[in-house]
């Protein structure tokens, strides 16, 4: 607490001065907004690839008027790739990478961060996280789709089993801001964004 604060809060000890008080929470709460120069947060869309993460990103973006940061594409279009797993046919990310040229975009806030995995990214960056979960039937045909090897497929149906993710996501940060979404239907998709804007309309009011 600053020496200001703490003379005015003997203040309003002293007088119960009420106008006092109202002025030292404004103050807490601009420091509160200072963590991203913009006053928006910053939100983490996780869980299984196929889960249903893009979906809800895209209109996230669009509705909250935020910044659709997708990992794997940036990786992609930028090179931050450390070698190529033949096995499971994919991309190896370089995470410090990924990290460097997503620190300063994070510090101006209002991002919405997608990627299937999460234990990696500092855990001061995001204000809430969202796993997007989906069940493995529905899950398994949308891989299919993707055409997903035989090996891939089965470690993220696996992986989606286990609630691999959702667990990732509770180890790594604080459980009050870790939440879950399902991804399997339209009126799935419908309740989550309305979980997420409620959350960021929560987040405004505080
Ligand atoms: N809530 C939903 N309702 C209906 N279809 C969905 C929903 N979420 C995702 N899909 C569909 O499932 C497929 C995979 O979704 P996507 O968002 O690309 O997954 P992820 O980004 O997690 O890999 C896409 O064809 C998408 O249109």
């Amino acid at each position: 607490m600053s020496e200001v604060e703490q003379s005015a809060y003997k203040y309003i000890a002293l007088t119960g001065n009420v106008t006092v008080q109202l002025v030292v929470n404004l103050n807490k709460l601009h420091k509160q907004s200072e963590m991203t120069e913009i006053g928006k947060p910053n939100i983490l869309i996780t869980g299984t690839p196929g889960a249903g993460k893009s979906y809800l990103c895209q209109r996230l973006a669009e509705q909250l008027k935020f910044t659709w940061l997708d990992c794997s594409k940036i990786a992609k279009e930028k090179n931050f790739i450390e070698e190529y797993d033949e096995e499971y046919d994919c991309p190896i990310l370089d995470e410090d990478k990924l990290m460097d040229y997503l620190e300063p975009l994070m510090t101006k806030g209002g991002n919405i961060v997608e990627y299937h995995g999460c234990d990696f990214f500092p855990e001061r960056w995001f204000h809430a996280v969202f796993v997007v979960t989906c069940p493995n039937k529905t899950l398994y045909d949308r891989l299919k789709e993707r055409n997903y090897n035989e090996k891939k497929l089965t470690s993220n149906i696996q992986c989606e089993i286990f609630g691999t993710i959702l667990e990732e996501a509770r180890e790594s940060y604080k459980s009050g801001i870790v939440y879950e979404l399902k991804g399997e239907t339209k009126a799935d998709g419908e309740r989550s964004l309305k979980t997420v804007r409620n959350w960021y309309s929560m987040w405004k009011r505080k």
